[in-house]
């Protein structure tokens, strides 16, 4: 895959995260250009009758606001002398039209910020619509490399620019663009020669802005970039809390954090630096112009060249010409840090999921739950291979036990299975189908992932059993609950089956987070459960209980379990042990324990550590 092709897809995968580097080279950087342009036109495509109903107002708006010294140089020039001459009338029809003009251009300015505001706001409601409903239709794949912090930082800082700049800056660039435009019309318009001074004064303000744009360009992607990093660090240190507490990482993580932190302050300071420059620069050129235009025009209406009122509006002009290119290298600021954001966004949405949606698929409404890997080659992305040709068969209703080192591949096969991941190579089938036919409704509705951190969402403890079928009744919950031996406990809550999981009063043990995810799975009632088995130790009675919700989950169904507990291993019906990704042995507990291969030395140690 070319740099640029990768870039256009959003280019997360391999090790190189383009949206992690400031430095992007010429092609990529087009591509990655290219690729929000198109995001920005797919947005803005369907809101263009609200926009050229704010551009209208803005054209209006200005076109009053640029009146005003035309009006002062008809005043000067032409009103001032009727009135001399006894005629008041000139003087009050510039009077009322410089009136009506300012009322009206403040009224359309006003106008066109509300209508730009509902138009940005609309655009900014789907871009964050688009980012979670994208990142949740995406693989499990990209989920894996893509850190949760990145993911995070796109939906809040980078969205969080993009609001920036539609609130304030948008609005703002495109009414300075306008009213520069239109002033310098005007400026033409009164006195052509003062506008050639303007032209002349533009070169070193076009070379100065250039300047700072390639400068802040480089510095705001820095900036972002730093930005995520500080985010993906707080991220990793929160959710990782237990693990940095009980290692004492506290420290190294605090110094991390600071560096990074330090690293963001640097990059906001030099944006600072490169800003420091540009606007002072700006303020100079336009007051070196004035000047220019006043010595000039000065001389010629002394010559008799120019009139008096001519001169004042040329003044005018002129001085108001780079009062909005001052604010613009403000805008830019914030219009370069939207940039940098809207690429990282539209590099999320431009990411595809790995595991496709079948075109035609094939119907399964009721899976028996017969699971079969046909010579199925799988390695992660374009890495090694991490199973080799592996050909299995569990026939429905059998509960077998994956037992075998770390690193051996049982996690590897358990979301083949579920198809979180597609083989490289052969099929994996369910009741003869190939899973790359099924419709992921028939697919999760038959198997079924109960993993190892059992998650539990914010709401009652009813909602958490019936996720997956939120449909359930009262009733059926609570049977779920009994079933696998939660009941008792669930009721014991200070609201029953109401109570709020994670908040006080609702706080579970890892056994009865376990004991309620089961219950989750019951009442989803799938033909295959594939099982992570949670390897943290209960205490005996919490490990029986466990149990006999684990056996009554089991019963009749097909059964892929990561077990790490001798217990569970021993209502297996069959075991397989893996090493390196094959299977390497296969049996009942009772056949391989005979046999004295691995699993029996595993089981002589596991029934020593029970001792
Ligand atoms: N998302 C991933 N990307 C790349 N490689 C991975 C990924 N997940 C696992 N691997 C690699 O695949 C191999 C098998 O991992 P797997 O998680 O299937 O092992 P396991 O038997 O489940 O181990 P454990 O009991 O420790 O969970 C390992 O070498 C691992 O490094």
């Amino acid at each position: 895959m070319t740099t640029s092709s990768r870039a256009d897809r959003g280019g997360w995968a391999g090790d190189a995260h383009s949206d992690d580097t400031s430095l992007l080279d010429r092609a990529t950087s087009t591509a990655v250009r290219r690729r929000s342009l198109r995001l920005l036109g797919e947005l803005l495509r369907p809101r263009w009758r609200p926009l050229a109903w704010a551009g209208a107002l803005i054209v209006v708006g200005t076109l009053g606001q640029v009146a005003g010294p035309l009006l002062v140089q008809a005043g000067v020039d032409s009103a001032l002398p009727a009135l001399r001459d006894g005629d008041p009338g000139p003087l009050v029809a510039v009077g009322g039209t410089y009136l009506v003009a300012a009322v009206l251009g403040g009224v359309c300015a006003g106008a066109y910020v509300r209508a730009a505001a509902r138009v940005a706001q609309s655009v900014l409601l789907e871009l964050r619509r688009r980012v979670f409903r994208h990142t949740q239709r995406l693989s499990l794949e990209f989920h894996e490399s893509y850190t949760s912090g990145r993911v995070i930082s796109r939906q809040t800082s980078d969205l969080e620019a993009l609001r920036e700049l539609f609130d304030g800056g948008l609005t703002g660039v495109v009414s300075s663009l306008m009213l520069m435009l239109f002033t310098g019309v005007a400026l033409f318009v009164v006195d052509w020669r003062s506008g050639l001074v303007l032209v002349g004064a533009l070169v070193p303000a076009w070379w100065l802005t250039r300047w700072f744009q390639r400068r802040s360009q480089l510095l705001y992607r820095e900036q972002r970039t730093a930005s995520a990093r500080l985010i993906v660090k707080f991220v990793e240190t929160m959710t990782g809390m237990r693990a940095v507490q009980a290692f004492r990482r506290e420290p190294a993580v605090d110094a991390a954090y600071s560096v990074l932190g330090e690293e963001y302050r640097d990059a906001n300071l030099r944006i600072f630096g490169v800003n420091g420059r540009y606007q002072p620069g700006l303020v100079l050129i336009g007051n070196v112009t004035v000047a220019a235009a006043l010595a000039y025009g000065g001389w010629r209406v002394y010559d008799g060249g120019l009139e008096l009122g001519a001169l004042v509006a040329v003044l005018l002009y002129v001085k108001r010409f780079f009062q909005p290119i001052q604010q613009l290298g403000m805008f830019y600021n914030a219009l370069q840090s939207a940039v940098a954001a809207l690429e990282k966004v539209s590099g999320l949405l431009a990411e595809e999921p790995t595991v496709v949606e079948p075109r035609h698929p094939t119907p399964l409404p009721r899976a028996r739950g017969e699971v079969r890997l046909d010579d199925v080659t799988f390695g992660y992305g374009r890495g090694p291979v991490v199973l080799p040709a592996l050909d299995l068969t569990i026939p429905a209703g059998q509960t077998v036990a994956l037992v075998g080192s770390t690193g051996a591949g049982k996690s590897t096969l358990a979301k083949l299975v579920t198809r979180f991941y597609d083989a490289r190579e052969g099929r994996v089938l369910l009741d003869g189908v190939d899973v790359r036919d099924l419709s992921s409704a028939d697919l999760r509705r038959a198997v079924v992932m109960v993993t190892q951190e059992a998650y539990l969402f914010s709401g009652t403890v009813r909602e958490n059993i019936a996720l997956g079928r939120p449909e359930a009744t009262d009733a059926e919950v609570e049977a779920a609950a009994r079933a696998v031996g939660v009941h008792d406990f669930v009721q014991s809550l200070s609201q029953g089956y109401d109570t709020e999981v994670n908040k006080r009063g609702g706080r579970v043990s890892s056994g009865q987070r376990q004991l309620i995810s089961f219950a989750r799975a019951f009442l989803a009632d799938p033909a295959v459960l594939v099982l992570d088995e949670a390897t943290s130790s209960l205490d005996l009675p919490g490990e029986r209980l466990v149990q006999r919700g684990l056996q009554t989950l089991l019963a009749d169904r097909t059964a892929l379990i990561i077990a790490h507990r001798l217990s569970t291993v021993e209502i297996a019906d069959r075991v397989l042990v893996m090493e390196h990704g094959t299977v390497v042995e296969d049996g009942t507990p009772g056949e391989l324990v005979a046999r004295r291969g691995r699993f029996a030395a595993l089981h002589r140690a596991w029934q020593d550590s029970l001792v």
